[in-house]
């Protein structure tokens, strides 16, 4: 016989379900999430809160969606209000932002820290926002010691941003990604035509005193080709542009769509034909990997003779000593440049000094109004991050819609509880490495979207076997760094389309198990869970079928098929003033062997577990904590 009291959350309230309307009771583990705790719960490497706004974002909905209610505990407003939360703005943010900001939590607005001023102050705030000049390193993000929730980016690129070191430690990180396109767009017209026409060139010898007009004869847009590297927001905004100045427009994509394009008049082309056939090529594609330097010696040896090019992106995407070479040997007649590898530049940049190149200090986004709408943006993303919402720009998390969530609220509490007691059913064997999870719908299953539920089963494994803090931000992180494979089946079966989950199972392979009723014919451990009236149900252990709500405390029971083993089990909890609050016998066949499954409000005390142990027809049974 094998008993266990299991190492995890301790629940201190009882809860029932309310079963005269649909509300729920929010059971002590729900709170305990929902309570805000910057408790520096220390972890090796991972150091996450656990009131992480993802979290806190499905238990909320939860709440709202499901009417939960409160019998013996405080309100919900009073339970998750916290202290106002601590936002650092570490570059100019417009003022309807920092408005927005400031009604909601304390606004610390301090420019130009050097990287260790930022690393020395990130430990006391909970949102951190950024526009491109900030380096949010792995550094920061290990210095803000588990309080950081979310970095707000104000604009668009995130290359500045560590988001794999984000995504470890559990940090939201969004952005802006719309407000200010076509300012940048805009800047990019405003470059392709002061180039052409020799704009800066002619403004600076003037105000030396010069009239050249012979020197600064430009080139004509009308009839050129335009080649648009990279078809995004900035990219079809400056082609539809440059059709209106009476330009040829080619773009080149790989990842955009055709009839995107082919509205706007642009033929996707292939990289080489664009940089091959192009008179201007216009830069607006994000720094990746596979974007860095792809302008280099080798490709701007395939451009037409006397291209002028024209960067609004990133610098990164060209190969600037090459750059500087093509101007110098009439490869690249001209460049417009408005950012650079390096930013500022050093003065002595042989780019920057050109007399070939045009350049502007990163403007691109730097209009009042793109500035007033990125700050507007920002700030609405992170104060619903920090109210526990989803963000619907979130860069390192799945963008689940609202009512997606809304819908999954309590199959969410039922995935986590299943991982929880999964986890606790495991005995030894060669460690956790593979889970399975079965979800069993009537939707079609592309249209189940799983990730949430993934999410919580994997932080229901994790959590109680480790420190680390699993949320939604990091779930697949933590488990692939564990080593745990969680593999995922959708199984259409005939049930209520209404419901997006008509079961979810959990299997652990190559595992021993100290409830041996708990591993199915295949020698998993697999556990089988309902939503049923809102409330997560245990459906079935191993072969046999169970049917006990996921509240409180569980004991697992496997006896000899006969009568009067309820009772005596009963009494033994009874004796020990511990209240029973479900009770479900399964069984394979008739009088053989059956399971029972208690649901007890108290942790029994060791000698009461004992005693139901020493029950003669009791051959195992487990006590687990949900
Ligand atoms: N200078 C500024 O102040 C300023 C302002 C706004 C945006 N930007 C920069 O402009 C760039 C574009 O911004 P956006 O808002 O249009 O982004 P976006 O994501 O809407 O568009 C980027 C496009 O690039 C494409 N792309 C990705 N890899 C590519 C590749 N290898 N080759 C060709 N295309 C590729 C994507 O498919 C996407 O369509 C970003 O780098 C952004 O940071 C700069
Ligand atoms: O990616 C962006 O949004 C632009 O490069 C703007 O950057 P900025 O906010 O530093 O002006």
């Amino acid at each position: 016989m094998a008993s266990s009291a299991a190492n995890s959350l301790k629940l201190t309230q009882p809860f029932f379900p309310n079963t005269s309307n649909s509300s729920i009771k929010l059971s002590p583990l729900h709170l305990s999430f929902l309570h805000s705790s910057s408790t520096n719960q220390t972890t090796p490497r991972l150091q996450t809160s656990r009131s992480n706004p993802i979290i806190l974002n499905v238990l909320k909905t939860a709440v709202e969606s499901a009417n939960i209610s409160f019998s013996k505990t405080p309100s919900l407003d009073s339970v998750v209000s916290t202290p106002k939360p601590t936002i650092l703005v570490s570059e100019k943010l417009g003022e309807a932002g920092l408005d927005l900001l400031r009604s909601f939590g304390n606004v610390d607005c301090s420019y130009n820290l050097s990287p260790e001023e930022l690393c020395s102050k990130i430990s006391l705030c909970d949102a951190l926002i950024v526009r491109s000049g900030t380096k949010v390193t792995r550094q920061v993000f290990e210095a803000a010691k588990g309080r950081l929730k979310v970095v707000g980016r104000a604009g668009v690129g995130i290359d500045n941003v560590d988001l794999q070191a984000a995504t470890e430690f559990g940090c939201l990180v969004v952005n802006a990604p719309t407000a200010n396109t076509i300012a940048a767009a805009e800047h990019g017209i405003a470059l392709l035509a002061a180039m052409a026409r020799n704009v800066a060139q002619a403004d600076a010898s003037m105000k030396a005193g010069k009239w050249q007009r012979n020197k600064y004869v430009g080139v004509s847009l009308v009839g050129k080709t335009l080649a648009v590297m990279g078809f995004g927001k900035v990219g079809s905004e400056v082609a539809r542009r440059a059709k209106g100045l009476g330009m040829h427009v080619i773009a080149h994509d790989p990842y955009a769509p055709a009839d995107r394009a082919r509205a706007i008049g642009v033929d996707l082309v292939s990289f080489d034909q664009a940089i091959s056939t192009a008179d201007f090529i216009s830069l607006h594609m994000p720094l990746t990997p596979a974007t860095s330097k792809i302008l280099n010696d080798e490709t701007f040896a395939k451009v037409k003779k006397g291209a002028r090019i024209i960067n609004v992106a990133r610098g990164g995407v060209i190969d600037e000593d090459a750059l500087v070479r093509a101007l110098d040997n009439g490869t690249v007649a001209q460049a417009a440049l408005d950012v650079f590898t390096e930013e500022p530049p050093s003065k002595d940049s042989k780019l920057v000094q050109h007399e070939n190149v045009i350049v502007t200090p990163h403007l691109g986004a730097s209009t009042k109004e793109a500035q007033e709408g990125v700050a507007v943006e920002i700030a609405e993303a992170v104060v619903g991050a920090l109210k526990g919402e989803l963000a619907a720009t979130a860069v390192n998390a799945p963008m689940v819609p609202a009512e997606v969530l809304s819908e999954l609220a309590p199959y969410v509490v039922l995935a986590e509880k299943l991982g929880r007691l999964a986890v606790q059913l495991v005995a030894g064997g060669s460690g956790i490495q593979s889970v399975k999870v079965v979800y069993r719908s009537a939707r079609d299953p592309d249209n189940l979207d799983t990730r949430l539920l993934r999410a919580m089963i994997t932080k229901g494994i994790i959590e109680p076997i480790s420190s680390s803090f699993v949320n939604l931000v990091n779930a697949d992180f933590t488990a692939k760094q564990k080593g745990l494979r969680i593999s995922e089946e959708r199984v259409v079966v005939d049930s209520s389309p209404e419901y997006p989950v008509d079961s979810i199972q959990v299997q652990i392979s190559n595992v021993q198990s100290k409830f041996a009723s708990a591993l199915s014919e295949t020698g998993n451990i697999s556990i089988e869970g309902k939503v049923k009236y809102g409330i997560p149900h245990l459906t079935r252990v191993g072969s046999f079928n169970a049917d006990v709500s996921l509240e409180g405390n569980l004991i697992l029971c496997r006896q000899v098929d006969q009568p009067g083993m309820i009772g005596r089990v009963g009494n033994i909890l009874g004796e020990s003033n511990v209240n029973v609050s479900f009770m479900s016998v399964g069984r394979t066949s008739r009088r053989t062997k059956a399971i029972m499954a208690i649901g007890v409000d108290e942790e029994p005390d060791k000698e009461t577990l004992k005693k139901i142990g020493e029950v003669p027809a009791i051959e195992e049974f487990v006590f687990l904590e949900l």
